[in-house]
């Protein structure tokens, strides 16, 4: 019998195979009495090199640049000499080998929190390193992302961004999430990796592992149970996907050829894919990740330079730094907000450190002078006209000439067209609009409902902001991940939205969206999404024979 789960489908494609869960933590075994201690000095010794060694492997072949110096930092840990002597005294003193790695990685985990700050930020890879250090003592397999040896649908409660670091997306046919939701790490890797999946599937974490399932990341469909001609005609339906979507090249247009631009939302140029019209959201926090100060001019300038070398006569808007809420950055000492979403995040950061805005706006402007690229910035979290003209004003000094607001934030929605008024364009970041305007923290799975970018009052906002851009004769783009929906980007359009920028894997999807549609069908489906109810939680399961 053929089990049918339905989740929220996040990343478009079809893929079957058999299911295998993350592997979960060891547990720690109870101190016994050691008869042998040089053996089990010997043990743990070995296993946190097995570790270094592993995460050395894992770090060489890890697809993103963050990813990697996460998993080197992680290395730097479990090698630490100071480390595997404190292990070692505590065997000697009578632990068992995981006892002794587990009572020790708990000192240690100590000192990092009352530390504060980058080393508290630590504190999980510290705990990954003991699960993994423990697990190699007990001969057990690694904790994290199994390796059954064969492809295979990945099932998780949810992805960590640690996690994704070590995704190879040749071995994972798909994931599917128990928890998780449109706008969590998983479902922003799963669409960059260019992988079908599935977030927010109740019951996912009951399938057994080896389980044939087939997934459709579009209908979020996940068949538990499947047998090999379902297999076989999943992976049929997924070729022939892949073969259409590949024949259809160019700019977006509509069916009856309106122009959308259909743009890329990278964090480097390490995530240009295919033939791009242009960037429509470079993210650069990850220049500045994991750090002590911010990177220099230079370095920034040249960060900057390879993505402008890439798209030569094409356009790329650059987000000027992130930092805060969900994106911390240690040297910019967030201090201890409690609610960080609603704090110095963002533009705001700008109150305490011009000089850092600055310097990154100086950094573009330098790569910019030497490129052909047509290159535009825009501020994140802005709230007010104020906030958006002293933007524009020190862009302009720096010799930045086009220069826009992101609209993450409903008074910046209300205040469109004024805001137009001193900057060039705006772009509706939908992750964070959805998050405030429906006061639902975006990491927050169980609130997927409320996060959904179908929720007529946030397309309301999205209405709002292109009718300014309208009025004023400016573009007005999203760029969150609601433009990457094939099933939303008609009513975007509809709605008067002149860009989409979206993981650059996406836009084949959106292309072929939109190009089976009129600008006409798109304003009908705008106007039935506007009149729609509310979007309401989905969670249902069926069985059939
Ligand atoms: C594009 C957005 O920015 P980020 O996801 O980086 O916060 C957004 O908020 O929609
Ligand atoms: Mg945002």
């Amino acid at each position: 019998m053929v089990e049918s789960l339905r989740g929220i489908g996040v990343s478009p494609g079809r893929a079957a195979g058999p299911a295998y869960r993350m592997t979960p933590p060891p547990p720690v075994p109870a101190p016994t009495p050691v008869t042998d201690p040089d053996a089990e000095a010997g043990r743990a010794a070995a296993a946190l090199a097995a570790v270094a060694a592993d995460l050395t492997r894992r770090a060489a072949a890890a697809a993103s640049g963050a990813g990697a110096e996460i998993l080197r930092a992680q290395v730097l840990m479990a090698e630490d000499p100071e480390l595997t002597a404190a292990v070692l005294a505590q065997v000697r003193s009578g632990c068992s080998a995981p006892v002794a790695i587990d009572r020790v990685l708990a000192v240690h985990r100590q000192a990092f929190q009352s530390a504060g700050g980058y080393l508290a930020e630590r504190v999980a890879d510290l705990d990954d390193i003991r699960d993994r250090a423990v697990a190699a003592c007990l001969g057990l397999p690694p904790p994290g992302i199994p390796d059954p040896g064969h492809p295979f649908v990945l099932v998780a409660r949810d992805l960590a961004p640690a996690d994704t670091a070590g995704l190879d997306p040749g071995r994972v046919l798909a994931l599917v999430t128990e928890d998780g939701g449109p706008t969590s790490h998983t479902a922003i890797l799963a669409r960059a990796a260019g992988l079908p999946a599935v977030v927010r599937c109740p019951g996912a974490l009951e399938i057994a592992d080896g389980v044939p399932v087939a997934v459709d990341g579009s209908t979020g469909e996940v068949a538990v149970g499947v047998d090999r001609h379902a297999i076989a005609a999943s992976r049929i339906a997924e070729q022939r996907r892949r073969r259409r979507l590949a024949a259809g090249q160019g700019p977006g247009r509509t069916a009856d050829g309106h122009p959308v631009a259909l743009y890329g939302n990278i964090g480097s140029a390490r995530d240009l894919h295919g033939n791009l019209e242009g960037v429509g959201l470079f993210r650069t926090e990850l220049l500045y990740l994991d750090r002590a100060d911010a990177p220099g001019r230079d370095e920034q300038a040249a960060a900057y330079a390879e993505v402008f070398a890439a798209l030569p006569g094409r356009r790329v808007i650059v987000r000027t730094l992130d930092a805060g809420a969900d994106k911390p950055l240690p040297f910019l000492h967030h201090g201890d907000e409690p609610n960080p979403a609603l704090g110095i995040r963002g533009l705001r950061l700008a109150r305490r450190r011009p000089d850092v805005l600055r310097a990154q706006l100086e950094a573009i402007a330098q790569a910019a002078r030497s490129a052909t690229a047509d290159v535009w910035v825009m501020a994140p979290m802005v709230a007010t006209v104020a906030e958006a003209a002293g933007f524009a004003a020190v862009c302009r000094d720096v010799g930045l000439p086009t220069a826009g607001a992101m609209v993450e934030v409903p008074a910046a929605a209300l205040r469109a067209r004024a805001l137009l008024g001193v900057v060039d364009f705006l772009s509706i970041g939908t992750n964070d609009l959805s998050q405030y305007t429906f006061a639902a923290d975006r990491q927050c799975g169980q609130l997927a409902d409320l996060l959904d970018p179908g929720q007529p009052a946030l397309l309301e906002l999205v209405a709002a902001c292109a009718a300014a851009g309208q009025a004023a004769g400016k573009p007005v783009g999203v760029c969150g991940e609601a433009a990457a929906d094939p099933r939303l980007a008609p009513v975007l359009v509809g709605l008067g939205v002149t860009s989409l920028s979206m993981a650059p894997r996406a836009v084949p999807e959106v292309r072929e969206a939109l190009a089976a549609h009129t600008l006409a069908d798109c304003r009908r489906l705008a106007a039935e999404a506007l009149a729609a109810g509310d979007v309401s939680a989905p969670s249902s399961r069926t069985n059939t024979p």
